[in-house]
């Protein structure tokens, strides 16, 4: 988080601009490094959410519900981070986050999920799956990183050697045998090059009949979060109510086709974590422990998701 922006006040860069245009609210196109930026406010929340398209439905006039808050942008691993480090109170982190950070609580329902195809999340391979040995993964993930990983030792692959796709890349521009990529940049990649293509929602959820959880909100320790909760579960159904308004707004925006964004944020993805995600989770952190590439054993219980 060695990047420090300057406050945008009730704007944003680029496609997010309209959605976030309130004046309750302090933007940052990144998350300021407290050493050099202290909040401005200590009673102020510092809330980092994903800057990608999946994330729109989840913050849908967050910035009204929470007045007192500061809203970040950036990218899942480096909101774990910021998280991680006291940057920030609150993040919209990758699930698999929660093996390294027992100490985090989940401080809503509101997560971003899949039951089927999530169609932004892609393994990419230039040889067939059984025949891998490089690995490159997105700069940007996590919780996929596993995901790709459990899903590879399930095809026979024994560990494969680890390379990064860094943020600005594309997937031509790295020599591995397979590339995980994901968020916007996974909807429009050029596939044309790869032998197989796997969408990495699409797997999971065939092969475990449960639905797969990619992020959720979650607060580092000791963060009050009274008042957080119902207001990204708020934020998250009034989102859920308006896929038609975000879709036409970040078409444009994003310059995608309307009905594809729109098919994207209202049966691709899922916002609601209940109990069959809850399995889901719970499943895929036994899976990633089971299997060594996880730090620590942990289950749905010891992460507060039993109901
Ligand atoms: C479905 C997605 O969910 C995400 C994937 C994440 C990860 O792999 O760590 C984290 C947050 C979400 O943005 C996506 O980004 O395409």
């Amino acid at each position: 988080m060695n990047d420090l922006h300057q406050p945008v006040s009730g704007s944003l860069v680029g496609p997010s601009k309209a959605l976030y245009n309130h004046d309750s609210i302090t933007l940052f196109q990144t998350i300021p490094h407290m050493s050099t930026s202290p909040s401005p406010n200590k009673n102020c929340l510092r809330i980092g959410a994903v800057s990608y398209l999946n994330t729109k439905p989840l913050v849908y006039h967050l910035a009204e519900r929470l007045p007192e808050s500061q809203l970040f942008f950036d990218y899942p691993s480096r909101l774990s981070d910021a998280l991680a480090s006291g940057d920030l109170d609150i993040a919209l982190v990758p699930s698999a986050e929660l093996l390294v950070h027992p100490e985090w609580s989940i401080v809503s329902d509101a997560c971003i999920a899949c039951r089927g195809p999530v169609l932004s999340v892609k393994l990419l391979f230039r040889v067939p799956p059984a025949e891998v040995q490089t690995l490159a993964m997105d700069e940007g993930s996590r919780t996929s990183c596993l995901l790709a990983q459990i899903l590879l030792r399930e095809h026979q692959v024994t560990t494969p050697q680890l390379l990064t796709l860094p943020l600005g890349a594309q997937p031509q521009d790295v020599h591995a045998d397979a590339v995980l990529i994901i968020g916007d940049r996974a909807i429009r990649c050029d596939m044309t090059e790869f032998v197989e293509v796997w969408d990495l929602g699409d797997h999971w959820c065939r092969s475990t009949e449960l639905p797969f959880v990619f992020a959720m909100w979650v607060a580092g320790p000791g963060v009050d979060i009274s008042g957080a909760a119902m207001a990204f579960e708020e934020a998250r159904d009034e989102g859920s109510r308006n896929y038609p308004e975000i879709a036409q707004e970040q078409s444009v925006a994003m310059k995608l086709p309307e009905e594809l964004v729109l098919e994207y944020l209202s049966k691709n993805l899922h916002f609601k974590m209940g109990k069959r995600e809850k399995q889901g989770l719970d499943l895929f952190f036994q899976r990633a422990t089971e299997y060594n590439l996880a730090p620590g054993a942990l289950d749905s219980t010891s992460v507060g998701l039993t109901t």
